[in-house]
């Protein structure tokens, strides 16, 4: 039987930056997006135009700067949503409008105050506006897994006679399971008498853990879309994985009889960077893309990989993009050493920037006995977090022990000249936060903080992640140091400068003016 194409719809975005404690700004959505493309995901949804001017601004960029995939955005039911999302992907080569309206009871009753007639009618006007807008138009049925099925089957055919030329039916509380959500499928494509002119998606959320096991559910029930996001971030406990969606459809294609077209090699590293840039880590059990997907902890297993890794190993490491030989390369490597690595790795680079990463690498390889991959990545991925720097950290200098009060001092440099400062906490990483509070002027706000190693051994390099607040805004921050306290004041001031770019500098009477001199 020939395998069927599965397109694959990546919402990490726009649901993905529901996520709890989740912003990123418009370089980062474009940087993320441009990785999906080379991912070669099918869809990329950029974002929802209509809910902020930033949001508008990201999808905007996207869809004049990312080439390949279709970009979509999405609104509401309504003209102003429509209008601004057709604004904001009308310079993509394939712009699509993705609009949507719950139709199950509690909704209507709860949320939407409509009935059903007044649904049907508000569904088929979007639908029909969209479609005037752009030829190609998604419709969702939001809540659709606790809608009534025979209901819901007269809203897709009305959203279909209007344009529709996808119709999603999402799970959005992560409530269905496989057989009952495989058996919805199955009841939309023998009820709805138009659905052979549209293509079924699904968008299944975590809540009990089979968001995944659902939307395969789906496809082998017929479905033809898949949506989900890089990690399973999303609202709540976050959407199907696309990682584990695109592994598991690849590794039981016999099964499945379905093939979705991603780079598989490009998983890996597009996993780091959305960790990185959203500031949400990957725990190591995590399928595919944990620390741990790929390693072998115990005798009689590593006995079996030794003789032969498809003993233990349903897919190989490479096939994510993880390097099976882990140290690379030390102090004594060269630059084509270097570039061949990043090569293998996946990622194409300019000389500039090749040349900015090598000076990287030699300065870590000074520092630490071995350079592995994962370091290299991890260097790669700072690269793309740290912009723009209104400050960069110059010096920081720590006291602290177990019976006096931690003291630190920092200088950061600005293109005003540099700022330094003096701090105390109840340890050294507060001192340090402190000292950068001091030298800035303004008081941070931070929320929450993260350390962990990149790699194992003493001289580990520490990964830092920092979490700011401002204006009801969550600004993430990361920083990459063998000194761990280098590395968390990194993340402190790259927390700032991502606030900063943002928000713009604090009113003058809540900045103390700072330390600063020329
Ligand atoms: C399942 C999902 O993931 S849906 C996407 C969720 N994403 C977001 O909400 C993104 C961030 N949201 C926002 O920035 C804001 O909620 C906005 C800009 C979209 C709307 O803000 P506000 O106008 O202040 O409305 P608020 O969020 O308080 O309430 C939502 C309104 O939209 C209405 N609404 C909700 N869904 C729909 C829909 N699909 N179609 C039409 N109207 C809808 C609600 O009934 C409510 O209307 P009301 O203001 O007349 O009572
Ligand atoms: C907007 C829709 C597709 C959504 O995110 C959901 O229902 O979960
Ligand atoms: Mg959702």
């Amino acid at each position: 039987m020939e395998a069927r194409r599965i397109q694959i719809f990546d919402t990490t975005l726009r649901d993905g930056e529901q996520t709890p404690g989740v912003s990123l700004q418009t370089e980062e959505k474009v940087e993320i997006a441009l990785a999906l493309a080379k991912l070669q995901v099918d869809v990329i949804e950029a974002g929802f135009p209509v809910a902020s001017p930033g949001d508008f601004e990201a999808v905007s960029q996207i869809a004049a700067r990312v080439k390949g995939p279709t970009i979509a955005a999405l609104a509401r039911a309504t003209e102003k949503d429509i209008e601004t999302a057709y604004k904001a992907v009308k310079r993509a080569d394939k712009p699509r409008i993705h609009t949507f309206i719950a139709t199950s009871d509690i909704h209507l009753k709860h949320k939407l105050q409509m009935t059903r007639a007044e649904l049907l009618e508000r569904a088929e006007k979007a639908v029909r506006y969209a479609k005037s807008l752009v030829a190609d138009v998604e419709f969702s049925a939001e809540d659709a897994s606790r809608s009534d099925w025979d209901f819901l089957c007269q809203v897709y055919e009305r959203a279909i006679a209007a344009g529709a030329n996808v119709i999603n039916i999402p799970d959005t509380v992560g409530y269905t399971t496989p057989v009952e959500f495989g058996a919805l499928i199955t009841y939309v494509r023998e009820h709805v008498p138009n659905i052979n002119e549209a293509v079924i998606s699904v968008h299944c959320h975590d809540d009990l853990g089979m968001a995944v096991a659902n939307s395969l559910a789906a496809v082998a029930a017929g479905a033809g879309q898949v949506e989900c996001t890089i990690n399973g971030l999303g609202e709540r406990a976050g959407n199907a994985a696309m990682e584990e969606l695109v592994m598991a459809l690849q590794t039981r294609r016999e099964y499945y009889h379905a093939v979705a077209t991603i780079n598989t090699r490009q998983i890996y590293r597009t996993s780091r960077l959305v960790s990185a840039l959203t500031g949400i880590a990957v725990p190591p059990n995590k399928a595919v893309v944990g620390d741990n997907a790929f390693a072998h902890e115990s005798g009689i297993h590593q006995h079996g990989v030794l003789n032969n890794p498809l003993t233990y190993e349903i897919m190989s490491p490479e096939s994510v993009g993880v390097s099976r030989n882990a140290i690379v390369l030390g102090k004594h490597s060269g630059r084509h050493a270097f570039e061949e690595r990043l090569k293998y790795l996946g990622y194409e680079f300019d000389v500039d920037t090749i040349n900015t990463l090598f000076a990287k690498f030699k300065d870590l390889a000074d520092r630490k006995k071995m350079v592995f991959d994962r370091d290299i990545e991890a260097l790669i991925v700072e690269k793309s977090a740290v912009r723009p720097e209104w400050y960069t950290l110059t010096y920081h200098h720590v006291a602290s022990g177990n019976n006096i009060l931690a003291t630190a001092s920092v200088q950061l440099r600005t293109s005003a000249g540099v700022a330094e400062a003096a701090g105390c906490g109840t340890g050294p990483v507060d001192a340090v936060f402190k000292a950068v509070e001091q030298a800035v002027g303004f008081p941070v706000g931070l929320k929450d903080y993260q350390l962990k190693a990149v790699t194992s051994g003493e001289d580990a390099l520490g990964e830092a992640t920092a979490w700011i607040e401002r204006d009801g805004r969550i600004f993430s921050g990361r920083g990459l140091a063998i000194d761990v306290i280098e590395a968390s004041a990194k993340a402190y001031v790259n927390a700032i400068n991502k606030m900063l770019a943002v928000c713009g500098f604090p009113a003058i009477e809540e900045a103390k003016g700072g330390n600063h001199h020329g």
